[in-house]
């Protein structure tokens, strides 16, 4: 069987829950307890990727290339990976970020729309860097759509694609359906990058695994987007338990989880009341926090922002729509009390 390889995304896909506040001092930390842990890969940038600090997607308080250079400097063993939406990073973020030492970029699109991989997975092919297609919302396409786009993306020259259940939606007879199908289409690596929002992500990242997937992302104390990401070091006593190697050593993962993971959290990863409408409702786990100050500004219930979004189908790119909705429900509410 091929050695399966966790990528740590706690300092990517956590930036949404750390509302992309993390300092140069606190990737250090985690990176050394990560390369020390052996980790094969960590994910360093902005949470919506490379140039995702904006007024849309929220502004970072350190430089991702900062951060990103502060981790490269501190892992000897593990690689450095950095996520890229095309349309949000260009490719010159990709180049930038490839001369400071990221040895992966994870180039990521929605679910149907694989095409605009095209050109930052073939930069980073002739850059020499390891590639993956990462297919988000993929709990939005039916089977034979993501195999499709699946495909395109290992056309493009993708080492790796990713179902991504980026809103924490999919039951696990679903994942186990996905996984298999593009394990029986492509030649690539097949990887899957998992939401707790329905108390799910290890689960579903077990029968992702059981069905052909030899990449798997995890979140150190869960510190990632909604209720966070399969948890990295539960994944990987899970995994002993079950002879899976990872390579990984599971007491260095878990003090670094308690020792310098947990105490620059904002709050403690659980599944609230959002966390759990965002995997009901099919809804973008990032969008928890951008809902929840909408609600507070406009008065009204955060779920109910949540299910209307679900209802429209809102995807990653259109965080602006969380206001408008927000606003409409309020003026709603007036007409009709
Ligand atoms: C930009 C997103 O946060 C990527 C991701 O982790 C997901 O879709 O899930
Ligand atoms: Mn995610």
């Amino acid at each position: 069987m091929t050695q399966l390889k966790i990528t740590e995304v706690a300092l990517r896909d956590g930036s949404h829950a750390m509302s992309h506040q993390y300092t140069v001092e606190q990737v250090r930390n985690i990176t050394k307890g990560l390369n020390a842990a052996r980790v094969p890969y960590i994910e360093v940038a902005h949470g919506d990727g490379l140039g995702g600090s904006t007024i849309q997607y929220g502004l970072s308080k350190t430089d991702e290339l900062k951060l990103i250079e502060a981790a490269v400097e501190e892992a000897d063993f593990s690689k450095i990976a950095v996520l890229l939406l095309p349309g949000i990073g260009t490719i010159q973020d990709l180049k930038e970020a490839h001369r400071i030492g990221a040895k992966m970029v994870r180039v990521a699109t929605h679910v149907t729309e694989a095409d605009v991989a095209k050109q930052h997975l073939e930069t980073a092919k002739n850059l020499g860097m390891e590639t993956v297609g990462f297919l988000m919302m993929s709990h939005m396409a039916p089977v034979d759509k993501l195999v499709e786009q699946a495909k395109l993306m290992e056309s493009y020259g993708a080492d790796t694609v990713y179902a991504v259940d980026s809103a924490g939606a999919m039951l696990p007879y679903e994942v186990s359906e996905k996984i298999k199908a593009l394990r029986d289409a492509l030649t690539v690596n097949i990887g899957y990058h998992a939401h707790n929002n329905l108390g799910l992500a290890i689960g579903n990242t077990l029968a992702a695994i059981e069905h052909g997937a030899t990449r798997i992302d995890g979140s150190v104390r869960a510190l990632g987007a909604g209720a966070g990401n399969a948890q990295t070091e539960v994944l990987v006593a899970v995994l002993e338990k079950m002879e899976v190697e990872t390579g990984i050593d599971l007491y260095k993962m878990m003090d670094l989880a308690e020792e310098v993971v947990a105490p620059i959290m904002q709050t403690t990863q659980e599944i609230t009341k959002d966390s759990l409408t965002l995997g009901y409702a099919g809804v973008y786990s990032s969008f928890r926090l951008h809902a929840e100050r909408a609600a507070k500004k406009f008065n009204i219930d955060s779920r109910d922002i949540l299910i209307e979004l679900g209802k429209r189908e809102i995807v990653g790119g259109q965080e602006d729509m969380i206001v408008d909705v927000a606003a409409e429900l309020a003026q709603k509410n007036q007409v009709t009390v």
